[in-house]
């Protein structure tokens, strides 16, 4: 493999998702750590909602930072199904950092993340203190305070993004959380693979929906392809997702595209709500649906699917 460096026997990598209420500091966290050692960048336009937001590259590690699309969008369509999904995302990282600003009273929303946290019980969840530079040194030390008392964290600690204040620190301590590993990543690569696990996921479950005993296990969804629409006017952006629905036999894909197409536009509209409250924007979903014979059985036609 290409790209791959030689590592050693102590390599630690994995992933680190940073959440925290709107304004918290985790993009400027996120570009603090990810600074001159950015070892990706999208070659996609918009990528703010994009799940991989860096990677930090270490000689004996490569931390991956990753947003979870839709932590802060609950109560929406499909908002129960949504935040099982944020929950199995979160689950799925090594590691959570939990942003609160220094200058701040711990409020609802901190409460609710929090809450949030509290349903991946496995994965270590680490405080990190924002902006700490705006505060004084016993203001730190009681918002320090305050912070450990919100629930039960394996760190917490101090930073400030914009003086460089103890960031090695943080990307030291999400480190620590890192399983063994050898490097996940290439220099240089970019994968957007969770959110479109996520996206897959709700197009798989609205195809399901009434026909969960006729094909249980015959149906994959895979993400073709999530790029903005390009000329859309500034502030309305479009975002077009292709997604591909596979089933095993023909009779299964006239049950999934019903009498005269009627089941597939139904499925089409269901999920583009949840695939819209999901990733915060606007969607033309295009779905179609392809016949993979006896998928569940070929390996290589697994991997094709992403499973
Ligand atoms: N003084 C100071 N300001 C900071 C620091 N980190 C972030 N800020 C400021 O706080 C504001 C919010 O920071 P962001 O990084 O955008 O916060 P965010 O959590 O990503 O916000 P959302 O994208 O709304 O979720 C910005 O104006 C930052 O410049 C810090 O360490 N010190």
């Amino acid at each position: 493999m290409t790209g791959f460096t030689e590592h050693s026997d102590n390599y630690r990598a994995g992933f680190a998702c940073l959440v925290g209420r709107p304004n918290a500091g985790k993009s400027t966290l996120t570009n603090a750590l990810v600074g001159s050692k950015v070892a990706i960048t999208s070659s996609k336009p918009q990528t703010t909602r994009h799940t991989i937001r860096g990677i930090v590259h270490r000689e004996d590690s490569q931390l991956i930072l990753v947003d979870t699309p839709g932590l802060h969008r609950p109560r929406t369509l499909l908002g129960q199904r949504l935040n099982e999904l944020v929950a199995a995302t979160l689950a799925e990282v090594d590691v959570i950092g939990m942003c609160l600003p220094a200058d701040e009273k711990i409020g609802p929303g901190d409460r609710y993340i929090a809450a949030q946290l509290e349903a991946v019980p496995r994965t270590p969840k680490v405080a990190i203190v924002t902006k700490s530079d705006r505060v004084s040194k016993d203001a730190l030390g009681e918002a320090l305070l305050s912070v450990s008392k919100l629930m039960e964290w394996a760190d917490v600690v101090p930073v400030s993004s914009t003086t460089d204040f103890q960031v090695d620190t943080v990307a030291d301590v999400l480190t620590s959380h890192l399983p063994k590993s050898p490097p996940l990543y290439p220099e240089g690569e970019l994968t957007d693979e969770p959110e479109r696990i996520m996206v897959a996921e709700l197009v798989r479950e609205a195809a399901l929906e009434g026909v969960r005993d006729e094909l249980p296990h015959s149906l994959a969804a895979v993400v073709e392809e999530m790029v903005p629409r390009e000329g859309r006017p500034e502030g309305s952006p479009l975002l077009d997702v292709r997604v591909n629905l596979f089933v095993e036999r023909s009779s299964q894909k006239a049950i999934i595209i019903g009498r005269g197409g009627s089941r597939l536009k139904d499925i089409g509209t269901r999920a583009r709500a949840g695939i819209e409250a999901l990733l915060g924007t606007r969607v033309y979903l295009d779905l179609h649906v392809k016949i993979a014979k006896d998928w569940q059985r070929d390996p290589k036609e697994l991997g094709r699917l992403g499973f």
